[in-house]
């Protein structure tokens, strides 16, 4: 059967196509074609469809007569698909016999005409479907050759239209991540605004990003914002293996996974139930890389079957290159913000205290730990003041110097600090230049030494005191004996050694025991104390012999001296428990007085000796003097 138009001559139809027409352009255009052919030629079906993606297995519809007509369809089995060889096709007649899948159209007939780019390459076609075998006639082609010309224009140019507004769209996105990524908005959320924003732009998709872990062998959820929670939950963790899904095998490979059918692909052997459950029927991974280092995957998720294009490999990695950006930003900061964190830890909490200064004695920062140092209850006070308010033995200019000195090392010295009530405190202090923002700035933690001090001069004084009874030991008396020769000397100065043993003290061991002979000797020097003067020294030689230094002191004075002290001792009893009385002693004393012969300190003892000697010899409990 021929066409409807058979009646209605070229003439007549040119005039009504250019009325119907001359005004529109653009999709108006196409739809009015596709409207204008179907009510001339009477046909059942019209339309006019643009490849989605090379190479071509779907087409989108861009104008059709059908009511509800799917916006997409796949090529394959229809004679659509043969027009997309670049050539047109004319079937006048049994076309459900040769297209099974058209029986239920009722079509008879199809007319398809291609729209070749310069290469021949067809990017869209004009087909055209009739209940009743039809053939159009001869002249009909020559009228519709520039109608096809035309629609092949519009459709490039609503192409190009379209893909400069999804490249805009694209921008935007870009910029409103980057954005958001350096106000250091929560990662979820940039990555989140990233994958709505692609659903938004391709429709039908959802995305997915997962991070690796730090083991890097596992895949963590970073953001997907339409996938269902409990696919998530099921994916979460995942190990990353050569053939585990699409996202653990593209972390794994480091190259793109492409899984157009997940029932089918060998990778997902072991997730099929889980893609049934969901419905998610193809999956393309993308491993986001920095050099070597995979950070992750972005995925994209499709509820049927779907295979990927030159136009979708573009989008994914323009994705998973942005992706790589916002990751690596986030992960300086994150390193930036614990390094900070770490600082301020230590800062506020370390046991010494530390100070940031500048050069001229400004306090920039204070830690918690310096407040409790100085007793201070808060900064802002402390702030107003210099360093050296804080200092008890340093003048401003000393610490100005140390301050403004260039040094390589740490400094570190021991000084003396106040606390906020004037009292004083030991510290050991650590000065370091620092650099920071620029500046050169001074970086100085303080310990308190304070107990430390105490400990070290009661050391100090038990190595130089006798342990029983307190007084110098024989060490400490002749080298304080010594010092004392060399300066009576030098001024010159008279000088006097009084050496003095207890008398019969072996008697007191073993009559009353060794705790009270100690006892003795303690009391003997606690008492013979307060007879002497301050630049006197007790000093213990060893057992019960003991040696006496009077500087400034002649031999008449010195011999006056001891015979008042043997005075007080012979005076002197402890108390012994057994037998609840007390006992005396006694002790001879031997006197001698710096002479120009002594060729040193123990050369005076020595001489002080032989006097005790004689004293001993007369009989004990008196004075001799050399
Ligand atoms: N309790 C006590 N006894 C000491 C200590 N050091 C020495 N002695 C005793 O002092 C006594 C000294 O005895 P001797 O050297 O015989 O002298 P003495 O008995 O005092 O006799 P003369 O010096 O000759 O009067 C000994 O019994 C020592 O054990 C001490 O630290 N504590």
């Amino acid at each position: 059967m021929h066409s409807a138009i058979d009646n209605l001559g070229p003439e007549h139809l040119q005039t009504d196509l250019w009325q119907s027409t001359y005004s529109l352009a653009g999709e108006a255009y196409v739809h009015a074609i596709v409207e204008w052919l179907a009510r001339h030629l009477r046909a059942q079906r019209v339309m006019v469809a643009r490849a989605i993606d090379l190479p071509v297995t779907r087409v989108r519809v861009v104008a059709s007569t059908q009511r509800h007509a799917p916006d997409s369809f796949a090529l394959a089995g229809t004679p659509c698909e043969l027009v997309y060889r670049g050539q047109r096709l004319v079937q006048t007649s049994g076309l459900g016999q040769t297209f099974p899948q058209l029986c239920d159209t009722g079509s008879d007939s199809f007319h398809g005409y291609p729209f070749l780019d310069d290469q021949g390459q067809c990017y869209g076609h004009l087909a055209m479907f009739f209940a009743d075998s039809t053939t159009l006639p001869d002249w009909f082609d020559t009228l519709l050759e520039p109608i096809t010309a035309r629609l092949g224009a519009e459709l490039l140019h609503m192409e190009q239209q379209t893909r400069l507004e999804a490249a805009e769209r694209q921008l935007a996105l870009h910029n409103r991540v980057l954005r958001l990524t350096t106000q250091h908005t929560p990662l979820k959320q940039v990555l989140d605004t990233l994958l709505n924003g692609i659903e938004i732009d391709h429709p039908g998709t959802l995305c997915s990003i997962m991070a690796l872990d730090r083991t890097g062998r596992f895949l963590r959820l970073l953001s997907a914002p339409s996938l269902p929670a409990a696919y998530l939950a099921a994916i979460d963790g995942v190990e990353i293996g050569p053939e585990i899904g699409s996202c653990g095998a593209a972390a794994y490979r480091r190259q793109r996974v492409i899984v157009n059918d997940t029932l089918q692909h060998p990778y997902w052997a072991a997730s099929r139930e889980l893609a049934l459950r969901f419905e998610l029927h193809s999956c393309w991974s993308q491993p986001i890389l920095s050099g070597d280092r995979v950070l992750g995957v972005f995925a994209i998720y499709h509820h049927l079957p779907s295979v990927a294009g030159a136009n979708d490999f573009a989008m994914i990695e323009h994705v998973s290159d942005l992706v790589c950006q916002v990751l690596l930003h986030h992960e300086t900061m994150e390193a930036l913000r614990l390094k900070s964190e770490h600082y301020q830890m230590l800062l506020r909490h370390g046991a010494d205290g530390t100070v940031v200064l500048d050069r001229e004695g400004r306090f920039l920062e204070i830690s918690e730990g310096f407040l409790k140092q100085i007793c201070a209850e808060g900064p802002e006070a402390i702030m107003a003041t210099r360093i050296w308010d804080w200092s008890a033995n340093l003048e401003p200019s000393d610490i100005l110097k140390i301050l403004q000195s260039h040094h390589d090392q740490p400094l570190i010295f021991q000084t003396a600090m106040r606390h906020v009530d004037g009292s004083l405190w030991d510290a050991e202090i650590t000065a370091t230049a620092v650099e920071i923002d620029g500046q050169s700035l001074i970086w100085a933690s303080a310990r308190d030494i304070t107990e430390r001090k105490k400990l070290e001069a009661a050391l100090l004084r038990e190595a130089r005191l006798d342990s029983l009874t307190g007084v110098a030991n024989r060490g400490n008396f002749l080298q304080a004996l010594q010092k004392e020769v060399t300066r009576a000397r030098r001024y010159p100065q008279p000088l006097s050694v009084l050496m003095l043993d207890l008398d019969h003290f072996k008697n007191v061991n073993d009559q009353y025991g060794h705790s009270t002979g100690d006892d003795v000797l303690r009391t003997l020097c606690r008492e013979s104390a307060p007879l002497l003067r301050k630049e006197d020294l007790m000093g213990r030689l060893g057992g019960e012999e003991f040696a006496i230094m009077l500087p400034h002191t002649g031999v008449e004075e010195a011999a006056e001296a001891a015979r008042r002290l043997l005075a007080r001792i012979l005076d002197m009893s402890v108390q012994v428990p057994e037998v609840h009385d007390r006992i005396h002693f006694s002790c001879s004393i031997g006197v001698a007085s710096l002479a120009p012969e002594d060729a040193d300190g123990e050369r005076l003892l020595a001489r002080a000796d032989k006097a005790l000697y004689q004293a001993k010899a007369a009989g004990r409990g008196c004075v001799k003097v050399l």
